[in-house]
């Protein structure tokens, strides 16, 4: 069962202004999130409205115009070692064995690779399902694959946040929901705070253990939080439930809403 102990991570009243060649661009304003300790909190909302600004303002890629961001109760000011990060592509190095992308941010780093880390990256690759595969390259993987290549790599340096930005959304639905379970898997396993960027509200149901929907920008903010109510672990079946139905037509009409807005 998910622990909440203390915030892992907490955005106060935060603000963010971009400067584009069209003028000032206020992307967040007025933004309030606490996620706890190894909770899995799903971020959804129009496109546009500032979900990616969010997960870069927590892995320090970007300073708040105004307020606060805070990881363990430390401001984030820079880059931190203890977060994980997965993209929508993984961009792996195509000459490179898995094995060496997995391994690939800590060279890159360090300018050197450990053996523990490299017994580190097996031990990953078999958890994401690619035992024995650790040599081969990524040209011939599906995307799927690619993508548990991706994890791994994120998940290398023993991160206890994991910002997930899209990471299913470039795979067909069966590989996604597929994925997405693997992912419950490892995040049971391996207690991490997730905050999980996604565009599918059944995604963000069936993973979550909190829903966040942010407001239509410019100046974009969190409108709503619901906890989910489905217990875990979760499984295909868990949306039959009907509060998880409820759950998922709430959030297709508030987002429908504010689409059209
Ligand atoms: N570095 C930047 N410079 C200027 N504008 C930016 C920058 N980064 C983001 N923006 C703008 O800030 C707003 C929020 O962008 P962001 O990518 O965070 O939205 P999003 O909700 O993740 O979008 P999507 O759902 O389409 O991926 C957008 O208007 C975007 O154009």
């Amino acid at each position: 069962m998910t622990n909440l102990t203390s915030p892992a991570i907490r955005f106060c009243d935060v603000e963010m202004k971009f400067d584009t060649r069209a003028g000032e661009l206020l992307a967040l304003q007025h933004v309030d999130l606490t996620i706890m300790d190894y909770e899995f909190v799903a971020i959804l909302g129009p496109s546009g409205c500032g979900k990616s600004t969010l997960m870069r303002l927590v892995a320090g890629l970007l300073e708040p115009t105004a307020g606060l961001v805070e990881v363990h109760g430390t401001r984030v000011t820079e880059p931190r070692d203890n977060i994980g990060i997965v993209f929508q592509k993984p961009t792996l190095l195509p000459w490179a064995t898995l094995e060496d992308n997995v391994v690939f941010p800590m060279k890159h780093k360090y300018g050197r690779v450990t053996p523990e880390q490299r017994e580190r990256a097996h031990e990953l690759l078999e958890l994401v399902g690619l035992a024995n595969l650790e040599k081969r390259r990524p040209g011939r993987l599906s995307g799927g694959m690619q993508q548990r290549v991706g994890i791994a790599r994120a998940l290398l340096h023993n991160p206890d946040i994991l910002l997930m930005d899209e990471p299913f959304s470039a795979l067909d639905a069966l590989t996604r929901e597929e994925m997405g379970f693997e992912l419950l898997n490892i995040w049971q396993k391996h207690r991490k705070t997730v905050m999980f960027i996604t565009h599918s509200i059944v995604e963000a149901v069936l993973l979550a253990d909190r829903v966040v929907v942010m407001s239509n920008g410019p100046g974009a903010r969190v409108a709503e939080d619901f906890r989910v109510p489905a217990p875990r672990p979760r499984t295909g079946e868990s949306m039959r439930l009907n509060e998880m139905q409820d759950l998922a037509a709430h959030l297709r009409s508030l987002l429908m809403t504010r689409k059209a807005a």
